[in-house]
């Protein structure tokens, strides 16, 4: 009987987890690694004196066929619930309804649901950052930040944004570059918990002409502790990158500030705010590539970037990193 080598997989957002739970339902054993404590990359959610706080992606729509499908299993488990949010529009100075059809989903009772779930039993390193994937005379093996060796593995995929994946594939110049010729671009979100209720009906603002780009009132998403009134605003990807450095108090004063000029009601001072800066949070431009891959040497290479920027894109692309690899082993 022969031994499958594992996999190695960088990255536990859920690119890297759908590509993850795809090879593992074929047969193949995986092994993770993220540099951060915990799963869910940009889909994580932090956690507060007001409870858990979706920082990052706010909900996310299926469009395509397989995602569909995908969500309503998960939904099915009770990992995702639909959103209906009471939504506006913030456009030239007016605040107005904007009510759709679209549906949105959400992790229950976090974001970091969704991925915490998909992670199951799986085996990861977390805390682990890698910086160098390198190839032996048959095999692949990690180095990471603090001097270990991993390895050996048969594949490597590659799974963080493009900018963080870039020196992670220098092995094969092609898809170095190819992920470099990505920039993402960076968001500021803010989180604010107010002790009484605002006195609004808006539950999610699309914003136009204004530092914020989004806001969203947390605690009306399905499941979230609700004793605090507890809000998550993001500034467009332009005003983050002309305040990219700004001390966190500042940035969360003057969003703030954005916040209490349009939201049309009385805003009095928050019990608790917290910034946080997402360096990579969304590609510049979209990307029909899928997956970058090198078959033969057996490095792989996906994310949002690959397609659409999206839960749904980083979803995709993890899927066609496994059927690219599963596709060449036969
Ligand atoms: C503020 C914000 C709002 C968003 N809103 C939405 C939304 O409403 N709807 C929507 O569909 N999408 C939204 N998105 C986008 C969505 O979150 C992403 O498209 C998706 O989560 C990307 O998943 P991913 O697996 O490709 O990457 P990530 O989630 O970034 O996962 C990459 C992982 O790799 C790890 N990593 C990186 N480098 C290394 C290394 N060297 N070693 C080890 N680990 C490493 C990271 O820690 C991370 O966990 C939003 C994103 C942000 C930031
Ligand atoms: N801030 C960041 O860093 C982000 C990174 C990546 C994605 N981000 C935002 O996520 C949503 C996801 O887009 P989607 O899945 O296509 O959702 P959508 O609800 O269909 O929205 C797309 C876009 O359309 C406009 N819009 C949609 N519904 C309404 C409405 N009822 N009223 C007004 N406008 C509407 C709006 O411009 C939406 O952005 C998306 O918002 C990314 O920006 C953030």
């Amino acid at each position: 009987m022969t031994t499958l080598l594992p996999i190695a997989i960088i990255g536990t957002g859920i690119a890297g987890l759908s590509a993850a739970q795809a090879l593992h339902a074929a047969g193949h054993p995986v092994q993770l690694f993220d540099k951060s404590r915990g799963s869910g990359g940009r889909m994580s959610s932090k956690r507060s004196d007001a409870g858990a706080l979706d920082l990052g992606a706010q909900y996310f729509t299926a469009r395509d066929r397989r995602f569909v499908d995908v969500v309503q299993q998960w939904q099915a488990r009770g990992w995702v619930a639909e959103w209906t949010p009471s939504l506006y529009n913030f456009n030239n100075g007016q605040l107005t309804a904007s009510p759709d059809e679209q549906v949105r989903w959400v992790g229950s009772p976090r974001m970091s649901a969704i991925t915490r779930a998909m992670l199951g039993a799986l085996p990861v390193n977390f805390s682990c950052r890698i910086t160098e994937v390198f190839r032996g005379e048959q095999h692949w093996h990690l180095q990471d930040a603090d001097g270990n060796s991993h390895g050996p593995f048969s594949h490597v995929i590659v799974a963080t944004p493009a900018p963080q994946a870039s020196p992670l594939l220098s092995s094969v110049p092609k898809l170095a570059g190819a992920a470099a010729s990505v920039p993402m671009d960076p968001t500021w979100a803010v989180a604010l918990a107010f002790p009484t209720a605002l006195e609004t009906r808006v539950e999610g603002c699309f914003v136009q002409d204004s530092p914020l780009d989004w806001l969203a009132r947390n605690r009306s998403k399905p499941g979230r502790d609700t004793q605090l009134d507890t809000w998550v605003l993001h500034a467009t990807s332009q005003w983050t990158k002309q305040h990219l450095d700004m001390p966190k108090e500042a940035v969360t004063e003057h969003l703030l500030g954005a916040f209490a000029e349009l939201i049309g009601c009385a805003v009095p001072a928050p019990a608790l705010s917290l910034a946080h800066r997402w360096l990579y949070a969304r590609p510049a431009s979209a990307h029909q590539w899928g997956v970058l891959a090198d078959s033969d040497l057996g490095i792989y290479a996906c994310g949002d970037w690959c397609l659409s920027g999206r839960v749904e894109g980083a979803w995709l692309s993890g899927q066609e990193a496994a059927r690219r690899l599963l596709e060449h082993l036969q």
